[in-house]
């Protein structure tokens, strides 16, 4: 063809495309309008692709991070707990004088052990970068919440206020430094280097696999995708984790012969030593003392789901679209299951297990349940079994008289006035 011929075949395909097309859309439009029965079929069949594409997406993570969580993995992740945890202990061993108790608010100390924890298992030798993001994530976090308990201006969030503006650059701060980690760790596997055993890593791994498997990229996760995971992995981990511990730590003060059990036990495992795997597998009055106090204080008092498609839930018939709130603590304290002494802390009901516990009926449910259930739960459970542990080995606490009872639920239950103890070295 000559270039004459290309040019005029080029404004064919304008005129025979452009002109037919929005003819055809024009007269969908306006037929949807005259049949609502067809609009409303058409939107439903819209939504209904958009959930599982957003279904099969999830479904497509979850497979790939779960070899992240599995709990032959935990093990790898114990000296990054253990060296968290020392670090908390070492600074109270500093404050707390020998011979005396001390008053000491331990709030803010499980907090930042809690959050340095998941800074190494999930960043490991980018650990200090990875804390950087964990921080701006903090306050990320909290002018949500300042959002959330202002005024609500519609669109409001796209004025150039100076918090918009710092909430934008935190944004683009925390997408930069986490792709810096993982392209280093990418270059570093792309070089020979094997994963390093932490959530990152193995992430990482899990998915070059998973596209290796399928020879197709779109089997795996986009960067920012896994972004996105890390950064979850943060706000999913690190409140709920330190809030365990915290009414915990309350309630064997309130509960002394639960607290004197509970060191028995730990001093009969480890002695005085570090505590490992196998020992903290076999610590059954701690466990059952961590699973009373999430049936009690569960970190996350409720959850949420939205109905996909129609569904009869009890007697109710419920639409596509319903959103629902899950209430887990409501469920925790009903006294049809748990029986009139829902309210009080009995460590005991969980003396054979969980399923024992439940008296076959779903009824404790605080990592959730089904298939969004909490994929960090074996790894929370043994890093409150290591801090305890490691926490009961050097120290006895009590209520100090300036603690005030006051659970306070801001997403998760905090103590509002924090954790005032009067420790004591052993
Ligand atoms: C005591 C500690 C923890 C509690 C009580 C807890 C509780 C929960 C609950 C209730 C959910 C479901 C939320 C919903 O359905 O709306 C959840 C999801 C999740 N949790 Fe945890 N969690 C804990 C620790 C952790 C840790 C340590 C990690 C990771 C390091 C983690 C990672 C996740 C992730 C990634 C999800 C989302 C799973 C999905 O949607 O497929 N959690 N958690």
């Amino acid at each position: 063809m000559t270039t004459v011929e290309v040019i005029e075949e080029c404004k064919l395909f304008y005129f025979a495309g452009q002109e037919t097309t929005s003819v055809l859309l024009f007269w969908t439009m306006i037929l949807l309008c005259l049949h609502p029965k067809w609009q409303v079929r058409a939107r439903e069949e819209v939504l209904k692709g958009l959930a599982n594409i957003e279904g099969d997406k999830w479904a497509k993570h979850r497979k790939i991070i779960n070899p992240a969580f599995h709990v032959e993995k935990l093990k790898h992740m114990l000296p990054a707990f253990y060296v968290s945890c020392r670090e908390m202990l070492s600074k109270w061993e500093e404050i707390v004088p020998k011979g005396t108790s001390f008053e000491l608010d331990v709030w803010p100390d499980l907090q930042i052990m809690s959050s340095e924890g998941i800074s190494r298992t999930s960043f490991g030798s980018s650990y200090e970068e990875g804390r950087t993001v964990f921080e701006l994530q903090n306050e990320q976090a909290e002018y949500v919440i300042r959002i959330a308990r202002s005024i609500h201006i519609p669109e409001s969030r796209f004025l150039p206020t100076k918090m918009n503006r710092r909430m934008l650059k935190i944004e683009k701060e925390i997408q930069t430094t986490i792709r810096r980690i993982i392209d280093k760790r990418l270059r570093a596997i792309e070089g020979g280097e094997t994963s390093k055993d932490d959530l990152l890593g193995i992430l990482l791994e899990s998915n070059m696999k998973e596209i290796e498997l399928h020879c197709r990229k779109d089997f795996g996760m986009t960067i920012s995708d896994v972004v996105d995971e890390c950064k979850l992995f943060y706000f999913a981990g690190q409140e709920t984790t330190s809030v365990l511990l915290v009414w915990t730590m309350i309630l064997l003060c309130l509960h002394p012969e639960w607290h004197v059990r509970a060191r028995e036990e730990v001093l009969h495992v480890f002695g005085k030593n570090k505590p490992d795997l196998e020992g903290l597998n076999h610590l059954k009055i701690v466990t059952m003392i961590l699973y009373e106090t999430l049936r009690l204080f569960p970190p996350l008092p409720s959850s949420g789901r939205r109905t996909e498609e129609e569904v009869k839930l009890g007697e109710l018939n419920l639409p596509a679209g319903v959103q629902l709130i899950i209430p887990t603590i409501l469920l925790h304290y009903d006294k049809e299951v748990w029986g009139e002494d829902a309210k009080e802390f009995k460590p005991e009901r969980f003396s054979e297990g969980v399923s024992k516990a439940m008296k076959g009926q779903v009824s404790f449910i605080p990592f959730s349940w089904g298939p969004r259930v909490c994929i960090g739960q074996n790894f929370a459970m043994m890093e409150a079994k290591m801090a305890i542990a490691m926490i009961l080995q050097k120290f006895s606490f009590e209520l100090s008289p300036s603690y005030t009872h006051a659970p306070f639920a801001i997403v998760t239950i905090h103590p509002q006035y924090g954790a005032p103890l009067l420790m004591r070295k052993l």
